[in-house]
């Protein structure tokens, strides 16, 4: 099968709601039962909202586009909106300050998670990403920054990250004529994401086990990556959660049994591995540490399940954001071909034309480091940030909101906010030039990686490999589009071009350039 089989722009449930089959509306009426819990409710001051419909209450409002349907409904409502998705009560936050409220000021209240059925189904909730705050949570998070992103790991994982970029050149010259762009970027970023955590590319994982294809895992985990983005109607409306109609829990428990075959046996070929040989490896990984915390006898045990939970969200959360993140700036640049010539330009001056870019001439690239920028504030890979969710009872501002209230904070539509942003819907790198404003969660107007407890753990990979990999596309080849470039978005969890970018990329190095290993 091949990799771009994997991600038919056909396949579209996401979060819209599609109408409800007729033959549910009596169980729908049973759900009117519920009015207890609003009464209750109604004594609270929530947010302004928008008139709601019995059952559904704003689930009809949301349409194929939520992120767009929820910035318009905010112009009318305000930054901080309450809406109601079938019987939950939801905060919408779509302003730098109502997002610097929930992410920062009361960022202990709001760094809870949701616990949709389908992160309860496919690993139990032991992800990272659905998580409540906790030991367990608190260890893995820890781990992750001070085994895994943390700069002397970062520095150790240079040189394989500079070939496997040098092989996605290659791969790309290979076909020059019609690049499937998103398809060599998710082969890029799963060997990058397995060479990191497991210590082995991904071929080599997956050639293994038993399941079918040599692509099963990527298969696997954009499956897990599209679940967790579709819209579960059981989530809202839970009188419908047992009956399963969309086959949410049906297509999560098989995910997961595919996640737990094939990580589980990388876990116990390494544990195999590890008995043989005696105590710890110079060039130990992730696994590795996460084996060495799991044999410990800890406050926070921590099993297979949690390991392969916790696998499958750096596989997860890695490859499809940097992927997305790159094909929408090749697209913008694609359709901006004087941006493109200029940046061009800055890598040929201080990169020259005899050698490919390097980590460290993304310091010296400053319009480089615009262009990224610019991408992620008109098209941040995750447009509503993951649900979080309210730990206990609070008010924000003058407003009251319930303990357990899922929160989004449409970091899509603060990009484009016109008090945040001269000319918000133009693509103007310039604009960052003179600006010392950053990715890192500090400037409330631009929240690609969220910001706080939640925010991404994995910035510091995700944006040296976009940096890299858009620097050497660009850098290495003269692109052009084979048809009228199509901007149209698809939205899931993580939000990407409907339709794959394909184009036609020229070399325009000498091809020593990137046929040369290091
Ligand atoms: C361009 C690349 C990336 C972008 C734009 C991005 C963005 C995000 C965003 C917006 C969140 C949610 C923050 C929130 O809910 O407040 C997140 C969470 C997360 N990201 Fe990333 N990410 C990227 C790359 C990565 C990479 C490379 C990894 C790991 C290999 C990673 C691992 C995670 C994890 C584990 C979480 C969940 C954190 C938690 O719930 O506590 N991300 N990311």
């Amino acid at each position: 099968m091949e990799l771009r089989h994997l991600f038919s722009p056909n396949d579209t449930c996401v979060y819209p709601l599609r109408p409800i089959s007729l033959a549910l509306l009596p169980l729908l009426l049973l759900c009117a039962l519920l009015p207890i819990f609003f009464l209750r409710r109604s004594r609270l001051r929530l947010p302004p909202s928008p008139p709601g419909l019995p059952i559904i209450g704003h689930l009809h409002l949301l349409g194929t586009k939520p992120h767009r349907s929820l910035w318009e409904l905010s112009k009318r409502y305000g930054p901080l909106m309450s809406l109601r998705f079938g019987s939950v009560p939801v905060i919408i936050a779509s302003s730098p300050a109502t997002a610097r409220l929930i992410l920062q000021k009361y960022d202990h209240i709001f760094a809870g998670r949701t616990r949709p059925a389908v992160a309860v189904q496919i690993h139990e909730c032991k992800s990272i990403v659905f998580s409540q705050p906790g030991p367990y949570l608190k260890l893995v998070r820890q781990l992750c920054f001070s085994e895994l992103f943390i700069n002397k790991r970062l520095e150790f994982s240079r040189s394989f990250i500079f070939n496997e970029v040098r092989h996605l050149l290659r791969e790309v010259a290979g076909s020059s004529d019609r690049v499937f762009v998103r398809e060599k970027l998710y082969e890029i970023t799963v060997s990058i994401i397995s060479r990191m955590t497991i210590g082995k590319n991904a071929k080599d994982v997956v050639s293994k086990v038993s399941i079918g294809a040599s692509n099963s895992l990527l298969a696997a985990l954009l499956e897990l990556i599209h679940l967790v983005g579709v819209f579960n109607v059981g989530d809202y409306i839970p009188l419908l959660g047992w009956m399963d109609f969309q086959g949410m829990s049906r297509r999560s428990k098989t995910v997961s049994q595919k996640l737990r075959t094939i990580f589980g046996e990388v876990i116990d070929e390494r544990r195999n591995e590890r008995q043989k040989r005696d105590g710890e490896t110079a060039d130990a990984d992730f696994l590795d540490v996460l084996l060495t915390t799991s044999s410990r006898q800890t406050e926070v045990p921590i099993t297979d399940l949690h390991i392969t939970a916790v696998m499958a969200d750096l596989f997860g959360a890695g490859i499809d954001t940097s992927t997305a993140t790159i094909e929408w700036a090749l697209a913008e640049l694609l359709g901006h071909p004087h941006i493109l010539k200029k940046l061009q330009d800055e890598l040929s001056s201080v990169v020259g034309s005899t050698r490919l870019v390097q980590e460290s001439d993304v310091e010296n690239l400053p319009y480089l480091r615009a262009v990224v920028k610019e991408t992620m504030r008109l098209h941040p890979a995750v447009p509503l940030l993951l649900p979080h969710a309210a730990r206990q009872q609070c008010q924000v501002n003058e407003y009251d909101i319930p303990s357990g209230t899922p929160v989004y904070v449409n970091v899509w539509a603060i990009g484009r906010d016109p008090n945040a942003w001269e000319n918000p819907l133009k693509f103007h790198p310039e604009r960052f030039l003179d600006s010392k404003m950053d990715v890192r969660g500090h400037h409330f107007e631009l929240l690609p990686f969220g910001s706080g407890r939640r925010g991404c753990p994995g910035l510091a990979l995700g944006i040296s490999n976009v940096h890299l990999m858009l620097a050497n596309l660009v850098h290495v080849f003269e692109w052009a589009t084979l048809t009228e470039l199509d901007m149209t978005e698809k939205f899931g969890v993580v939000y990407a071009l409907a339709n794959p970018l394909v184009a036609k990329a020229e070399l325009k190095v000498p091809k020593q350039v990137i046929e040369t290993e290091i």
